[in-house]
């Protein structure tokens, strides 16, 4: 077999979808974005094509090692990305061709069902118990929120009470029959972080997303120390290769690759196993479409430590198209009770609408999330 093209859609809400064909007429899809750099990834993707046209998409582990060694510079956001859209579409093509699910080809399940979380409130968390109380009728009763809007290096006390209210709220609201986690969204600097997680303790978060700047990751054995909360991050971190550092330093009790961002499920697989050896539980950042939400159940399936899946139904982003609107086989995606069983059908087992793509495709916005300035002008975190 032998890989005959690429072919990559830019399609609202924000996503990028890549189609590989190949000269026994196997197709494989997969997702390789970053959002608001989509054009950028796409060059990539296409320049990658030098070392895929004509070769075996079956020999998924020399592609991938070609991709990452072959063009000397190496790692980071864009180049990630790239090669994780691919990756995905080779075990795509790989399970359709042995008609078997990448879990199948994985060694099998680890689990029956793999619990899902919702995304509630928007970038400036706003109407969030409308929000859960919406998602827990439809069965869910873990969440995730954004924990604060722009934050100061060093912010005033009603900025941090403003924060407290909003999570106090909600448990004041639900009790302990909901869990949320907490994104803090790299919008903390580390001198706020101590001071506003240790006020965020009483209310119990299932954890801290993004307590610091990814760049900043040596603060998280530190706040480890300073507080009971558990500390997740991982949406910004690209390999194996930046993880390790972050494991052996300690302070992470929750990992969150992209599949879409490290390197696809090649690479996410080996982050999933390096966690497991430092007891970290892995939950898979995933606010994409439907191939990258596929890909991460793959991964949580044979993944004895995944404990935790993001999907983005209803996310705040998802303005144009919803998860599953490019998808045929909606029904294997059914969620019941916070819950979903692995995709049933070969490969990826998503069954992607074409025409539907292409037809989207066609005027596909170039998302970018907004540009935030604190009061006195400086460029905030978003
Ligand atoms: O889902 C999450 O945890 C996020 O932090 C959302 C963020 O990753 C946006 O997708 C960036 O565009
Ligand atoms: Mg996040």
């Amino acid at each position: 077999m032998k890989i005959t093209k690429l072919t990559t859609y830019r399609v609202p809400p924000r996503w990028m979808l890549l189609k590989i064909e190949t000269d026994e007429g196997v197709v494989g899809w997969g997702e390789p974005v970053i959002e608001g750099k989509a054009r950028t990834v796409e060059a990539a993707v296409h320049e990658y094509s030098q070392y895929l046209i004509g070769q075996d998409p079956r020999n998924i582990n020399d592609l991938w090692q070609v991709m990452y060694r072959g063009g000397f510079y190496r790692g980071g956001a864009i180049l990630m990305s790239a090669m994780a859209g691919i990756d995905q579409a080779l075990w795509d093509i790989k399970g359709k061709a042995l008609g078997v699910p990448v879990y199948e080809l994985l060694g099998g399940c680890v689990r029956d069902k793999m619990k899902t979380y919702s995304w509630v409130g928007g970038d400036r968390p706003s109407d969030v118990i409308e929000g859960i109380r919406t998602l827990r009728a439809a069965g869910f009763d873990t969440f995730k929120m954004n924990g604060t809007e722009e934050l100061g290096f060093i912010d005033s006390a009603k900025a941090i009470d403003a924060a407290v209210a909003r999570i106090a709220e909600i448990r004041g609201a639900f009790g302990n029959d909901i869990e949320f986690g907490i994104d803090f969204h790299g919008r903390v600097a580390a001198p706020m972080a101590k001071v506003l997680m240790k006020e965020l303790e009483p209310y119990r978060p299932l954890f801290i997303e993004e307590p610091v700047l990814a760049e900043q990751a040596e603060y998280y054995p530190r706040l480890a120390e300073s507080t009971s909360i558990p500390i997740a991050a991982g949406e910004r971190m690209y390999s194996r290769f930046e993880f390790k550092n972050v494991f052996h330093a300690g302070g992470l009790s929750i990992v969150q690759p992209d599949l879409s961002h490290a390197g696809g499920i090649t690479e996410c697989l080996k982050i999933a196993a390096m966690a497991e050896a430092y007891d970290i539980a892995l939950a898979p950042h995933c606010p994409l479409g439907p191939v990258a939400l596929a890909a991460c159940l793959h991964v949580d399936f044979v993944s004895y430590n995944a404990v935790l899946q993001e999907q983005s139904m209803g996310i705040h982003y998802n303005k144009g198209a919803e998860v599953l609107d490019y998808v045929t086989n909606k029904e294997d995606f059914r969620i019941e009770n916070g819950y979903i069983k692995p995709l049933p059908k070969p490969g990826l087992g998503v069954v992607i609408d074409e025409q539907r793509v292409i037809e989207a495709s066609r005027n596909a916005p170039d998302w970018a999330n907004p540009l935030w300035r604190h009061a006195d002008g400086s460029v905030a975190e978003w």
